[in-house]
């Protein structure tokens, strides 16, 4: 690993190359699963989309495809665009093609949005399916807030500081009252999404978030080092599980604008 560390109180994992960070994720997502399979029973994991599912590849191939207890997870997105789930744009479809389709997880541990309604009534089903495996605890609960605690959160980032579908800049950061919400405004197209909200996001019991590319590198000093500062960050930089631990995978070209020489360099 280039540099592995705890920068401004946050874990970041720099790789040298993105063949080392594909091979660390994949580990680290192994590993949360063994863990939450050995105290739980079953695996509740939430997906993003974009470069993030090409990343995680590495777990449809050997050791992972055998070790990984697959039939114990639970999969749902963190953030889904609203279109037709055989649609080119659709998470869905991409985690299917790329990962889903090529280890056997159980095909009704996956819960995907309903596409045939709108983006709000999309939301509000999704909330609804995540309150009933609350309370079946698939999903564990959060003791803090009322919120599902997912056992683990995948967010990529987009260069504007995004993660899920929470915008700079957009009330939809400020909703605390709802687990699902919806925008139908995204900038990044499809228009139309359903996200998770930040409480939720932060009510996990581990958060990873995956940057790579150099045209992250800014929002990534933003979100890294902006905290702390007084001055609004940008979405990414909000991310913070309360009780939970976040780790922040990141190529070298991502974190060629931290702050701190170890990390810069
Ligand atoms: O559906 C989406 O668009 C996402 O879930 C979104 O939050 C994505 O993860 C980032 O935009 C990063 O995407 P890239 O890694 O492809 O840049």
């Amino acid at each position: 690993m280039a540099r592995s560390g705890v920068h401004k109180d946050r874990e970041l994992r720099i790789h040298e190359s993105l063949d080392e960070l594909i091979t660390d994720l994949a580990d680290y997502i192994a590993e949360i699963s063994e863990a939450a399979v050995k105290e739980r029973g079953v695996f509740a994991i939430a997906l993003s989309g974009g470069s993030l599912i090409g990343l995680m590849g590495k777990l449809c191939e050997a050791p992972y495809n055998k070790t990984v207890d697959w039939a114990k997870w639970y999969i749902f997105w963190a953030d889904e665009r609203v279109v037709a789930k055989n649609h080119v744009d659709s998470n869905y479809k991409l985690a299917k093609d790329r990962f889903l389709s090529k280890v056997p997880i159980i095909p009704s541990h996956v819960h995907s949005i309903n596409d045939s309604v709108s983006a709000e009534e999309a939301a509000d089903e999704y909330e609804f399916v995540i309150r009933q495996l609350v309370k079946s605890r698939v999903i564990s609960v959060s003791d803090i807030s009322d919120c599902p605690k997912f056992d683990l959160i995948l967010l990529g980032m987009g260069s504007d500081g995004h993660v899920a579908s929470l915008l700079p800049n957009h009330s939809v950061l400020e909703e605390k009252d709802e687990w699902v919400t919806y925008i139908t405004d995204s900038p990044k197209p499809p228009p139309e999404r359903i996200t998770f909200t930040m409480p939720v996001i932060n009510s996990a019991s581990n958060v990873a978030i995956v940057i790579t590319g150099e045209s992250k590198a800014e929002a990534a000093h933003l979100a890294v080092d902006g905290v702390g500062t007084g001055f609004p960050s940008v979405p990414a930089g909000i991310v913070q599980p309360l009780k939970g631990n976040l780790v922040w995978f990141m190529d070298k070209p991502a974190a060629t604008k931290l702050d701190g020489s170890e990390f810069s360099k």
